[in-house]
């Protein structure tokens, strides 16, 4: 069994000076029968008068642990507490308590570390304070999952890990020290692989809840991403080794504005394997960019811009000036779009239904000829502006459950579930069939997700083309991506994956309407 991305550590040293009530008790196996689940649970509550923004302690309180795991802690538990997003909440932190450099790289480890194994941290928890989880006072809970990440993940020498976190939990929830010093010295008695071997099921019995222990995911999304790999569980875990590593942040370089070879070499990054607009930047913070702050690029993965060119690349007849982009919020794909058009003579109308993504839009594509229109992508054929049979391109880069991008919203494994899929599947169909009435005869729709799940992919292209009342003919996506390019499997649809193709698990189906 690997340890994944573990650091060694040194063997903790110390015996254990008490241990958790009931810790005699442990079980081989916790409560809930070895399964990571959803993080939170009943009688989650406030942390003490600490502010998420600040991450200032409360009044009087003894000062908590060094501040990089102060802004963890009081990230993961906006997280759990306020649903808030890690990349958005901890950024404010981080400002917040003015970290930076090694000190605000550490916080982030730690905070997209500890989100990402939290369903494995809370078994390991359970299982060495003899309780379930949902038991420990939330501002506990959550100091404990940082600390046992540390213990368990990182270079963290085990009496740092253990002290910290006792201290961090002497100010959160003053009187659950002595329990989470308890807590903490049963876990650094044994190494990740030892417990992940006692609150794992064995591979041969139950591999699907093996593989949600050992890589942290829980067991429908392993079995989504196994049946859209054909059932491979060991392509599956490749797969699930790589949505826990930090991912590469990707530049676009807009066409006509940027060349990514010499913007690569502006970054101190690499030029893309693929797309011709990528580069991988390997450090610092892209806002810092001066290409990224006046317009010149922007941050978007590989596998966006590819799908995006992707429409472009699909041959047509006659007119190819009016291309719509019907989910364009925040306006990634119609940055390149627009990018494009302006050097093509075309023009992209860029529908967004949320009002504050459809102002992103308008700043995303400033300056290109690219009309931002604030409104449902269902009304067309209602909506003048968007009438039946008048575009010759349209990307429909739906709404989905984002599981194709789980690498970079380290929390969203473990708040999506199941039954968010048939609304997001009726709704998907919905815009699938608008783009089929809005493309002219002998143009092309693309269809995307950001989602490997069958039901998002195949099922709502097969459904929606289907009840579209329109008669479409499937295009080959393969060749409408950069020669070369890996796996992309038998056709016409192409699915990218992050441990094949290093992108988010993007999926595009390109269609003809032919009548
Ligand atoms: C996957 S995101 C699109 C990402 C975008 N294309 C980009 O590259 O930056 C889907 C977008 O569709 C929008 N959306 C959801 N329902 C919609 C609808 N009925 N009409 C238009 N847009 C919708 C969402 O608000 C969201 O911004």
């Amino acid at each position: 069994m690997s340890s994944e991305h573990r650091a060694d550590r040194p063997d903790n040293p110390e015996r254990p000076a008490d241990r958790p009530s009931g810790s005699e008790h442990r079980a081989d196996r916790p409560h809930n029968s070895g399964r990571p689940r959803r993080p939170g649970g009943p009688g989650y509550g406030r942390t003490q008068d600490r502010d998420a923004r600040t991450g200032r302690g409360p009044r009087g309180g003894r000062p908590p642990s060094d501040p990089a795991r102060q802004a963890a802690y009081e990230a993961i538990a906006a997280v759990h507490r306020d649903d808030a997003y890690a990349n958005l909440v901890l950024g404010d932190i981080l400002r917040g308590m003015g970290l930076h450099g090694r000190d605000a790289a550490f916080a982030t480890e730690l905070t997209y570390g500890t989100l990402r194994a939290v369903g494995t941290l809370d078994l390991i928890i359970a299982a060495a304070a003899g309780r379930d989880v949902a038991r420990i006072d939330p501002p506990a809970r959550d100091a404990l999952r940082l600390g046992a990440y540390q213990l368990l993940f990182t270079r963290v020498p085990a009496h740092a890990a253990v002290n910290q976190t006792v201290d961090l939990v002497r100010s959160v929830a003053p009187g659950a020290a002595g329990f989470a010093n308890a807590v903490m010295r049963g876990i650094s008695e044994t190494s990740l692989d030892d417990w992940l071997a006692r609150v794992a099921p064995g591979y041969d019995e139950d591999p699907v809840g093996h593989l949600a222990v050992v890589h942290h995911h829980p067991e429908w999304i392993i079995r989504a991403f196994s049946e859209a790999l054909g059932g491979d569980l060991d392509d599956t875990a490749r797969l699930l080794l790589e949505d826990n590593q930090p991912p590469t942040v990707h530049l676009c370089a807009r066409p006509g504005r940027a060349d990514a070879i010499e913007l690569a070499d502006a970054v101190g990054g690499v030029p893309g394997a693929f797309s011709p607009y990528a580069v991988y930047l390997h450090g610092g913070a892209p806002s810092d960019i001066p290409e990224v702050r006046d317009g010149r690029a922007h941050v978007q993965d590989e596998g966006s811009q590819l799908v995006a060119a992707a429409l472009l690349a699909a041959p047509i007849e006659g007119r190819d000036t009016r291309w719509l982009d019907l989910c364009a919020g925040p306006g990634g794909k119609a940055g390149l779009l627009g990018s494009i058009a302006a050097q093509r003579g075309a023009e992209v109308t860029a529908v967004e239904v949320a009002d504050h993504r459809a102002r992103l839009v308008e700043q995303a594509t400033a300056g290109l000829p690219v009309t931002v229109l604030p409104t449902d992508g269902r009304t067309v054929g209602r909506d003048p502006d968007l009438p039946e049979e008048s575009f010759d391109r349209v990307l429909v880069d739906a709404p989905c459950t984002g599981l194709g991008s789980l690498r970079r919203r380290p929390e969203s494994r473990w708040r999506r579930q199941p039954a968010d899929l048939p609304p997001l599947t009726r709704l998907q169909r919905e815009l699938l069939v608008a783009a089929l009435r809005a493309v002219r005869p002998g143009g092309v729709v693309a269809y995307v997700t950001c989602s490997p799940h069958m039901v998002e992919t195949q099922v709502t292209v097969t459904e929606g083309s289907r009840r579209s009342g329109v008669e479409v003919d499937f295009v080959d996506a393969r060749p409408l991506l950069p020669p070369g390019m890996p796996k992309l499997g038998p056709g016409p649809t192409v699915q990218l994956w992050p441990h094949r193709h290093g992108t988010d698990a993007m999926f595009l189906a390109v269609l003809r309407r032919t009548s």
